[in-house]
């Protein structure tokens, strides 16, 4: 029987992963506010799911099961108690002007009378205020120009389904992710896990849950090996959430001892580890090469109570040898010695590698250098189309949530 959850590395041949296609989320947007909304451009939606519908297409093609994040909802929802739970917590985490009697209400309602199918698009896509009101301006900032056209602001980045929680071992955390736009993100595995018929027998440690009050988000955490997590300490990772992951799985009877926190510099080009980090095969890394100039830390489970012994390391490549039991690491730099290359091809999200086995990645096709690269060190490169995927700052491994991988060993 296939187990529900089960990641032991980055690598493993993956047998089940979540996606999100983009909807119409990703067009309410407009130029004024993408960074607000942590875009870099408004993607052109009918490209932007021809190129996912690639990205799912190789995966299927390669035996993965692919679930929809859409229809995972749409199943939960369909259940009507559950949806009138979700409607409140969702309205409250969306900063709904529910002090505003007649509006706070009205959307309550509004929210309630869909369809399981048309709630969760409105989740995803906003509720715009004249939706509810016909143009009726009530407030002297409906006046202004500038004005924010939503009640409920919609949620571009969910097709990046990677940083909203992560799965270690058979179980997960649920992020309390750095951004406002984003924290509403994990409430949809919070219901996911609690009430699908997939997932709600099983007894799924929650390793740090969203109401813990320092950010984590997936894109800082990769999942080495059965004994180790490598952790970004970035823009929107901060060394306590790290430490406190790290004290409740000690506790715990698992088989991870050793985390290495990798520093990250904070800018919008690098927001994540696996920005400028990834795995690609069991000594193989792709990599900016910045990661390698960085603190890196290792924390390792000590004694009770004090579960947690961190030491400060020699490199990148030591720790990971020591951690993984390698004799030899391989770096591949993205763009190669080419600096302008290497920096372009980061931007565009060249080291974001989502490995589907051992030696076997998805990239973008942009990043010809790098992918080249990849290929002559022996990697098999799947390339999907780019133009569009990109504008949201992540590549195929922001865009992926693996339940399911088989294990490997590297000893
Ligand atoms: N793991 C990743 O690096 N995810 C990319 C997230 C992009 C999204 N627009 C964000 O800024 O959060």
């Amino acid at each position: 029987m296939k187990p529900t959850l089960n990641i032991t590395s980055e690598i493993g041949t993956l047998k089940t992963v979540v996606l999100k296609r983009p909807g119409p989320e990703v067009e309410n947007m407009i130029p004024q506010n993408t960074q607000r909304f942590l875009f870099d451009d408004i993607p052109y939606l009918h490209m932007i799911q021809k190129e996912h519908d690639q990205f799912a297409g190789i995966l299927r093609k390669q035996g993965v099961e692919v679930l929809d994040l859409k229809e995972l909802l749409t199943e939960v929802f369909r259940t009507k108690d559950i949806k009138d739970l979700f409607v409140l917590d969702f309205l409250n985490e969306s900063k709904a002007p529910f002090d505003e009697n007649q509006i706070g209400q009205a959307l309550e309602n509004y929210l309630q009378q869909l369809s399981a199918e048309d709630f969760v698009e409105k989740v995803f896509q906003g509720v715009r205020k004249e939706e509810l009101f016909q143009e009726q301006k009530i407030h002297l900032h409906d006046y202004m120009e500038d004005s924010f056209p939503f009640y409920v602001s919609p949620q571009p980045n969910v097709y990046f389904m990677r940083d909203p929680a992560c799965v270690i071992g058979n179980g997960v955390t649920l992020n309390n992710m750095k951004s406002e736009i984003r924290k509403r993100e994990s409430l949809f595995f919070q219901y996911i896990l609690k009430y699908h018929e997939r997932f709600k027998e099983s007894e799924i440690p929650i390793w740090l849950n969203r109401d813990y009050p320092f950010s984590l988000e997936g894109g800082d955490l990769l999942v080495l090996s059965k004994e180790t997590l490598a952790i970004g300490i970035s823009e929107r990772t901060s060394a306590k959430a790290i430490e406190q992951l790290a004290a409740n799985i000690f506790k715990q009877n698992t088989t991870i001892n050793n985390i290495i926190a990798a520093v990250v510099p904070k800018s919008r080009t690098f927001m994540h580890l696996d920005t400028i980090f990834t795995m690609v095969n069991k000594d193989t890394f792709c990599i900016y090469p910045v990661i390698l100039t960085e603190d890196i830390y290792l924390l390792e489970r000590g004694t009770v109570p004090q579960c947690v012994n961190v030491s400060k390391q020699q490199s990148l490549e030591v720790a990971l040898k020591k951690v993984l039991g390698l004799d030899e690491v391989n770096f591949i730099i993205c763009g190669g010695d080419d600096k302008v290359a290497s920096s372009r091809e980061q931007w565009n999200d060249a080291t974001n590698t989502l490995a589907i086995s051992p030696g076997v990645v998805i990239t973008y096709d942009r990043n010809y250098i790098t992918n080249d690269l990849l290929r002559k060190n022996g990697i098999i490169v799947h390339e999907i189309p780019s133009s569009e995927l990109s504008r949201g700052g992540g590549g195929p491994r922001c865009m992926s949530m693996p339940l399911i991988r088989e294990d490997i060993s590297f000893r």
